[in-house]
Parts: C-alpha cells; sequence; structure tokens
C-alpha cells in the first residue's frame, strides 16, 4: 500500500478521534444548545495545551518536557517525630549480605550519548540504580542497561566471559495525566497526528535514501507505519496517557513476535517499564480530594519521589505519625472514568493505523481489560481483598500481607504497611536451594488459594511477589484483582488435576464435562487434543521426589496443543477457568525461568488428602 492511502487512512482515524472529541466534550455539547462563550474559552485553553502537545509528538523525536525535578524529595510535615530510623528508604533491600539485592544494586546502566549497542566499547555508567539516575537526566527518554545473564551477581566486563546484553529502558518522565474525557480524546488525536508525520516522514526518507535492510540483509517488508520512531511515538503516548491506554498496551506487549511486530514489540516493552511520573501538584489534588486537605497531617513524612508509576496509578514511600513507613498507592486522576472511551479509541487506532495484525482477538482482550480494570480502580475494594487475604495467610509461615492503614485509605488512594523485597524475576541470581524455595512457596501458595481458600489473588505479575531473603518470606502485594471460587467447581477441579496427574483419561474427561470445558458431542480430535493437554498440565504432579521445571518445558508442548482445541473448541472455557488458568501457568512460569525443582505431587497429595469433599448426591 502507498505511503499515501496509509496516511489518508490514519487521517480517516483521526477525524474519527475528533468525532469522538465532540461527542464527548461537554463545552461542544453547550455550544449545540447556544452556549458558544463556554466554547471559546475551553476551546483555546485547549488547544494551546493540544499544541504544545501535538508539536511534542509530531516533532519526531519524542522529548522530555518536564520542569527539573526538585533535589530533595522528601518533605517532612513534623520535624519533631522523625528519627533516623523513620527515613524512608527503598523498597528493596540495597545490603551486602543480600545477594539478589546486590544484583540490583549493581544493575549498571550506560549514557545514552555514545552507546554500542552491539555491546562493545560499552561505558558503564555510575552504579545508582536506574530509576534514580533517570530523573536527574534531561532530554532524553531512553537509556540502554547492560543486563548480566541469569545467576551472573553482578555485571562483569565482557572479556570475562558473562554473558552481556544491552536492553533498551525508558527513563521515567514527569508528565500532567490528561484527567479529563477531551483532553485523553485529544491525547489519541494528537497521537493518531504524530502517527501520520511519522509515515509520512518514513516514507520519504525510504523515497530517498531506500528501505532500510534487516539484520541478515534483506529488504525491509515492514511499511512505514511501523517505523521504530512511530512505534516509540505510540510507546510514549501510551505511557503519558496511562490508565487503560496504558494497561493494553501492555497487555499487547506480552504477544509473541509472530503475532505482533518486532519494533511495536519493542516500543511496547517500554511501556511494560512504567508510565510517566504525575507532577506534585496534580498528586496534591488528587491527596487533597480523597482524603481531605489535611492528609498531611498523619504524616510525619513523605516521598515525592514514586516507588513505581504503574498503570492506574503510582505509589509514594511516606512515615504515618505512628513511624509506621506506608506505601501510598495514588491513582491517577480520571482514569477510572475514561475506561471505556480510552479502550475505544486505543481499539479505533490500532484499527486504523493496522500497528497490531488482525487475529489477535483484540476485541476479547480488550474486553477482559474493561472488566478487570473497572475492578482495579476501585482501591475500596481492593482494601477489603488484602484484609481478607492477610487474615487467611496470617498463620502460613513464609508468606506476609501487608496491613491497611484505612485513615489514609479511600476509593483512589491506598496506603499499606511498606514491605522490602526483590520481584520474582530478581530471585534467578540466587543459589539453587533458594529457587527452589521460592518456587515451592509460589505452588504452595497457588495450591492454597484455589484448593484450601477458595480465593485468589489472580494477577501473577513477578512485582507482585516480593522475596525477602534474610527472613525467607514472600511479601504478597496488590489485591486489585482477585475472585472467588464455588466450592463444587473448588472439588470438581481438584480431582481433575489428580486425573490429570495419573493419567486418567476417562476421570479427565469426566471432570471437564463437569466443569463446563467439554458440552459433550467434540470430536475425537478435539478430545484428544483436550485429553493430551490435560496431561501436560498434570505433569509436574506425575512424578514423585521432585519436578525439575527447567528440564521440562511444558510451555512449548502445550503451544501447539491450545491452537489444536481453539480451532475444535464448541464451548467457551468456563468463567472461572480463565483466571484460574492465568494464577497456574504464572506460577508453572515462575518455575520454569528460576530453573527449580519442586515436589509437586507430594504437595498436590497433601492437599488432596487433608481437603473435606462436598456432597455429590444432587448432581
Ligand atoms: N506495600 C508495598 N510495599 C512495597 N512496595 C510496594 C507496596 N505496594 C506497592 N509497591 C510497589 O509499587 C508497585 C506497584 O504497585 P501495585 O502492583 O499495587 O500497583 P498496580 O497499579 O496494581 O500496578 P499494575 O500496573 O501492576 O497493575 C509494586 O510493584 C511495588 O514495587
Amino acid at each position: 500500500m502507498s505511503s499515501f492511502k496509509h496516511a489518508s487512512r490514519l487521517l480517516d482515524g483521526v477525524s474519527l478521534v475528533a468525532k469522538e472529541i465532540a461527542k464527548r466534550s461537554p463545552a461542544l455539547e453547550a455550544a449545540s444548545k447556544g452556549d458558544y462563550q463556554t466554547l471559546i474559552v475551553s476551546t483555546a485553553r485547549k488547544a494551546l495545551l493540544a499544541a504544545t502537545d501535538l508539536s511534542g509528538l509530531t516533532r519526531g523525536k519524542v522529548r522530555q518536557v518536564s520542569t527539573p525535578r526538585p533535589k530533595e524529595s522528601v518533605v517532612y510535615f513534623d520535624q519533631s517525630n522523625v528519627t533516623a530510623d523513620s527515613i524512608p528508604v527503598q523498597a528493596q533491600p540495597l545490603s551486602d549480605d543480600d545477594p539478589a539485592a546486590a544484583v540490583v544494586a549493581a544493575e549498571k546502566f550506560i549514557e545514552d550519548d555514545g552507546i554500542a549497542r552491539d555491546g562493545v566499547n560499552v561505558e558503564v555508567g555510575n552504579a545508582l540504580p536506574l530509576e534514580i539516575e533517570a530523573r536527574d537526566q534531561e532530554k532524553v527518554d531512553f537509556v540502554d542497561e547492560v543486563v548480566a545473564a541469569p545467576a551472573v551477581p553482578a555485571p562483569a566486563p565482557a572479556s570475562d566471559g558473562a554473558t552481556m546484553t544491552v536492553q533498551k529502558k525508558r527513563k521515567l518522565r514527569e508528565r500532567r495525566v490528561p484527567s479529563t474525557p477531551f483532553s485523553r480524546a485529544l491525547g489519541f488525536a494528537g497521537l493518531g497526528a504524530g502517527l501520520v508525520w511519522g509515515t509520512v516522514e518514513e516514507a520519504t526518507k525510504r523515497l530517498v535514501y531506500g528501505t532500510p535492510q534487516t539484520a541478515e540483509g534483506k529488504q525491509s517488508a515492514i511499511s512505514p507505519f511501523l517505523s521504530e520512531k512511530n512505534a516509540e511515538r505510540l510507546a510514549l503516548a501510551l505511557c503519558r496517557m496511562r490508565g487503560a491506554a496504558l494497561k493494553v498496551g501492555q497487555m499487547l506487549s506480552i504477544q509473541d513476535e509472530s503475532l505482533v511486530p518486532a519494533p511495536i514489540l519493542a516500543a511496547l516493552d517500554i511501556v511494560r517499564q512504567g508510565a510517566d511520573v504525575m507532577p506534585r501538584k496534580q498528586l496534591n489534588q488528587v491527596l487533597d480530594a480523597e482524603l481531605g486537605s489535611d492528609w498531611s497531617t498523619k504524616l510525619t513524612s513523605f516521598d515525592y519521589e514514586p516507588l513505581a508509576a504503574a498503570s492506574i496509578g503510582q505509589v509514594h514511600q511516606a512515615v504515618t505519625k505512628d513511624g509506621i513507613k506506608v506505601a501510598m498507592k495514588i491513582q491517577y486522576p480520571g482514569v477510572a472514568n475514561s475506561i471505556e472511551s480510552d479502550i475505544e479509541n486505543v481499539k479505533l487506532l490500532l484499527d486504523y493505523t493496522n500497528l497490531i495484525p488482525e487475529g489477535l482477538y483484540l476485541d476479547r482482550a480488550m474486553k477482559v481489560a474493561k472488566e478487570e480494570l473497572s475492578r482495579e480502580c476501585d482501591y475500596i475494594l481492593e482494601a477489603a481483598n488484602q484484609k481478607r487475604f492477610r487474615d487467611l495467610i496470617a498463620n502460613r509461615k513464609g508468606f506476609y500481607v501487608p496491613s491497611v492503614v484505612d485513615e489514609l485509605s479511600s476509593k483512589r488512594v491506598l496506603t499499606t504497611e511498606l514491605v522490602s523485597g526483590v520481584s520474582i524475576d530478581k530471585v534467578i541470581s540466587l543459589d539453587q536451594e533458594t529457587r527452589n524455595y521460592v518456587g515451592r512457596k509460589l505452588l504452595e501458595l497457588t495450591l492454597l488459594e484455589l484448593f484450601v481458600f477458595r480465593f485468589m489473588q489472580t494477577d501473577p505479575n513477578w512485582g507482585n511477589f516480593l522475596y525477602e531473603n534474610g527472613t525467607k518470606t514472600l511479601n504478597l502485594i496488590d489485591f486489585g484483582a482477585a475472585r472467588e471460587y464455588p466450592k463444587t467447581f473448588v472439588d470438581d477441579y481438584l480431582r481433575m488435576v489428580l486425573a490429570c496427574a495419573n493419567r486418567d483419561k476417562d476421570a479427565v474427561i469426566e471432570m471437564s464435562s463437569r466443569l463446563g470445558f467439554l458440552v459433550g458431542g467434540e470430536s475425537d480430535e478435539m478430545l484428544q487434543a483436550h485429553v493430551e493437554a490435560a496431561f501436560v498440565v498434570g505433569l509436574p504432579f506425575a512424578k514423585p521426589g521432585g519436578y525439575d521445571f527447567q528440564a521440562n518445558n511444558i510451555t512449548h508442548n502445550l503451544t501447539g496443543l491450545g491452537a489444536k482445541m481453539l480451532k475444535h473448541r464448541l464451548t467457551p472455557p468456563p468463567d472461572e477457568a480463565y483466571s484460574l488458568h492465568r494464577k497456574l501457568s504464572g506460577a508453572f512460569l515462575a518455575n520454569i525461568k528460576l530453573g527449580t525443582v519442586v515436589p509437586c505431587r507430594e504437595m498436590l497429595l497433601d492437599i488432596y488428602d487433608r481437603h473435606q469433599f462436598g456432597e455429590e448426591a444432587s448432581r
């Protein structure tokens, strides 16, 4: 397709977004009723903002436009109560005696200028953690980070044989969250325009210099839409928009390279690393609105430097008047009310730009994203889930759920006790015994949640499990996504898992029918694929004496079977299955990543032997 056709499709898309803006703008609605003054004042202000944005997006190189950050980010509200011990610290323990922490501390990164991306002539910068250093940089959005290969305690010079890769990592920018439906729709329109410009620019470049070659020397078949710059534009705009738009980007970022073109995947990977940071003024507005303007009287100190900038909120450390170190998750303004429109706008953009190919079941993914996000935006619900979980896990060794601080929590602010530890993916650098321990704890947690509590946190994101090596504890956070399972479902699911482990075909088919995975009348091919997949999932539970997750890559075996099942499936899997399977596969994937050996069968049998099955007579 010619670049002009691409451009006209994009312009179509932008005009659709413009219509969307018109539909959603209260000012335009007022104007339609004759109130032109509101329209003029509002439009002039927005146009000024949009022009700034648009110029940033269409210049081709997306740059940071934030004001310089204050040097000191911690604000003390009552100096008389401050002790050395109550000064907020990094959640990750950067101590010398913790090898995982040593890896975190040793994550050096390279300055943006003079980068040798092939790893030769790499100049390593200072040893500060990326996030801290990144904030001091102006005008640059990306750094390349040297990452040591698994189990290598710290990045070492290439000459000693350690494998080093250079990853593109994003620096945090401070940008205001577009919080009204109008400004959000405008953000999408700006992105659309930026993409048009990027496409024209790339097409012109190709006319003059020819189409870029791929690494293998073949001519790039990628359309000018899919230029690296356009992909970067998309990613950075999503980081700025945050909320549902960012969440969808993060969901797409974990797709396979065969489905999403490589430049887009690389850009979306940036999206996964975190959002832009809310400016202090906007943050204060949310805190005032949610907790009352006297919120600071409940604190000794508050750190304006966020610990994390996630998709729907950012997390700050603070110390309460009682001296408790807390993490305050503060929701970006406007994201809860714009889930629906954001997702529609992202869909519109993706449809009109062809950035994501067909066959990804976008509609389904977007529907799931909508439902999950609506629940996750309600921090009162999350606080209730967290308290319930804390009670359930209280007497289980090796697990900890931080307490909720009610007087500093609301629908859009969630304050919980600050916990330390390293996320699961960092545990990979620890010794085999520790990795086995952590893998075992993750599986134990999954089995407990499903079969004992019948209440499960369904987001297996590695950042939601912080491992503290000193106390051998898994600190559990983020209970935005949690659900209950009915007793009959859990009983049958346990029978089914045991049938899978024992390779009992008849029992697998019977339980699958009872659970609603099969409706009867499936083709032999489908039944066979279903049973085989069940056996593969049951493999870790089949072998007594410890299952070696690294030696047996079950995900690989499941891919082909999954495709076959999709093709022949007569009924969608039951509602409970979607989140449950995500969690189960999360536990398996973590074990594969950590290369653990875990006595899965013994753990399952222990649960089975203790399980109180309900009555079956009513069937
Ligand atoms: N109680 C806590 N103690 C220490 N760190 C915390 C705590 N709560 C949150 N964090 C940090 O903030 C990050 C984001 O928190 P959380 O996962 O709750 O936010 P979220 O909005 O649900 O994120 P996501 O985008 O993953 O959905 C965590 O990965 C962790 O680094």
